[in-house]
């Protein structure tokens, strides 16, 4: 899928405060379709706040946020994902005594309609057809994320590695047009990591999702992202393809940590 110029997303000069801690003061920025786009930053910097006033599990204290043109700053999260916003999170959310598949169809839920729901009455006439494409539907994302040798096993008793990509197969059984992804490479081995990009990258040029992710690995992000925004102490300090981040001045003191400038230390070798 190519990444067009009409934004599906647009956060206006959003700020947040719990108590006196402002985690984020006036941030805008606006993601087009077929975008996948990073939001970086260190520790307490805003990220999952950011991610939070997007999905609509918190309210910002000032600023909008726009879906597709329209301001959904006020509405649900559960209204949100109707109108085509699915999300992961930091710490695994699945239902750890249910079964894989049950875990995905949860994913489902609000695409069923209520001859669906209350199936048993209608078996045999359009609920059964509608149970059937929500299945196949399901079976292809299985598919996708390689998960079919355990879509019986209950989802608590799986490797982290695999719960990671459940919930990643749960968010996307929304088949949303916008998926936020919560440092989805946590905790993960280098070819868990490996993996788990790819599936990133074919969600978006193949599904057709537009991504939104939070993550820590930065080779990761540079490899995968096609815009990266930077927050520091709750503000934007850089937004750019990841080349142009990279060489960021900004970026590398605030974020890497790096100073070109800084003389090496007393005693410290240099190569
Ligand atoms: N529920 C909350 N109540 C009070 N303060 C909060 C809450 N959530 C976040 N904060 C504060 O807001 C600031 C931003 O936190 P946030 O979790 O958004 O940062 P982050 O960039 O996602 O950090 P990390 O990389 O560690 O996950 C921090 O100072 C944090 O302590």
């Amino acid at each position: 899928m190519s990444v067009s110029d009409t934004p599906v997303l647009e956060v206006r000069d959003v700020s947040l405060a719990f108590g006196g801690v402002r985690a984020l003061t006036e941030v805008s920025f606006q993601v087009n379709k077929g975008e996948l786009f990073s939001i970086i930053g260190p520790n307490g910097a805003g990220k999952t706040s950011m991610l939070n006033c997007v999905s609509g599990r918190y309210k910002p204290t000032a600023g909008r946020v726009y879906m597709d043109g329209r301001d959904v700053t006020g509405l649900s999260p559960n209204v949100r994902a109707t109108l085509g916003l699915g999300r992961t999170f930091q710490n695994l959310a699945l239902f750890g005594h249910m079964s894989v598949l049950d875990n995905i169809m949860v994913g489902r839920h609000h695409l069923l309609s209520n001859n669906a729901v209350s199936g048993a009455l209608y078996w045999g006439t359009g609920a059964r057809k509608e149970e059937l494409a929500h299945r196949r539907k399901v079976e292809d994302i299985i598919d996708f994320l390689e998960i079919a040798h355990i879509r019986k096993a209950v989802a608590g008793t799986l490797p982290y590695g695999l719960r990671k990509r459940v919930e990643l197969a749960r968010a996307m059984a929304v088949e949303p047009k916008v998926i936020l992804l919560d440092e989805p490479m946590a905790g993960m081995n280098l070819e868990e990591k490996e993996d788990m990009a790819r599936y990133i990258v074919d969600l978006n040029e193949e599904w057709g999702m537009t991504v939104i992710m939070i993550e820590h690995d930065m080779g990761v992000v540079m490899d995968i992202s096609h815009r990266v925004m930077v927050l520091e102490f709750g503000r934007k300090i850089a937004e750019g393809l990841p080349d142009e981040i990279m060489s960021n001045e900004r970026v590398k003191v605030a974020y890497l940590g790096v100073d070109d400038d800084e003389p090496a230390q007393t005693g410290e070798q240099v190569a």
